[in-house]
């Protein structure tokens, strides 16, 4: 596809005075994976811009480049071009330490399953994300709180395994949250899970979008749940329509 100064392009929204005060923006990225005759290109001039509070879906083949977008958006891939600006600022040029501290402070993520740490209880997996981190208290969420607010409280000292999987993804997602990132990229969320409870987990996502006021990227197969978000976006080839 050919964009134009005439023609927006997908994913563009925003006079670039707000873009820079504040959200996710990625300036035209590419990204080429793998070598010689076996590259791929995963991203292929890729422009999106997520507001605060805003809730993107992200759908498409598998291959698309839907994960590398995440990974890039995430400051775990360095683009080849083009740059990531969190809340303003270009995370894409960053050095590797730079970019693990965007990581702890500013950006969550979310995973199929939770990817909780086994030993840990549902309330200390938030404290353990804070002191990573290196936030102290009354900076970032109260974690019992936010436990509250994702319908954990009750299960505030049960460690994963006594969690039933919808329950793992909610205080996945407050994990994600605790810190009050301006980011929360979100991969494949209802996975693991039946359909009455793919709806619970995205209405909380949603939610939380607009209540924590973060840039949401939720990369999804799952159809069903695409009419509580904000705005859909394909991926074909490594390419980004609306
Ligand atoms: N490490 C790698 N080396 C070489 N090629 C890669 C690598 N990782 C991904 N690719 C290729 O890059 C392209 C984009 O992959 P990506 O994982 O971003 O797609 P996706 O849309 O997330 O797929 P899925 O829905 O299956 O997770 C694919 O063609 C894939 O084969």
């Amino acid at each position: 596809m050919t964009t134009s100064s005439t023609s927006p392009r997908p994913g563009y929204r925003r006079d670039r005075a707000e873009q820079e005060r504040g959200g996710l923006l990625v300036e035209g990225v590419t990204l080429s994976l793998g070598d010689g005759d076996a590259t791929v290109t995963a991203l292929d001039d890729v422009h999106l811009d997520v507001a605060p509070g805003e809730f993107v879906a992200i759908v498409g083949p598998s291959g698309s480049g839907k994960s590398s977008l995440l990974a890039v958006a995430g400051a775990l891939t360095t683009p080849d071009s083009g740059r990531v600006l969190l809340d303003g600022v270009d995370i894409s040029r960053a050095s590797a330490r730079e970019k693990a501290r965007h990581r702890r402070e500013r950006i969550g993520f979310v995973f199929q399953s939770g990817n909780l740490i086994p030993a840990l209880t549902a309330l200390d997996q938030l404290r353990f994300a804070l002191d990573v981190a290196g936030r102290r208290a009354g900076d970032g969420y109260d974690p019992r709180e936010l436990l509250d607010r994702v319908g954990m409280g009750h299960r505030a000292r049960h460690r994963p395994h006594q969690l039933s999987g919808g329950e793992r993804q909610r205080v996945g997602i407050a994990r994600a949250l605790v810190t009050r990132p301006a980011v929360l990229l979100v991969d494949e969320p209802t996975a693991a899970l039946d359909r009455a409870r793919s709806d619970d987990i995205v209405t909380l996502l949603a939610a939380e979008t607009h209540e924590a006021n973060v840039a949401t990227i939720m990369v999804t197969h799952d159809h069903d749940v695409l009419h509580h978000c904000d705005r859909v976006l394909s991926m074909v080839d490594g390419r980004l329509s609306e």
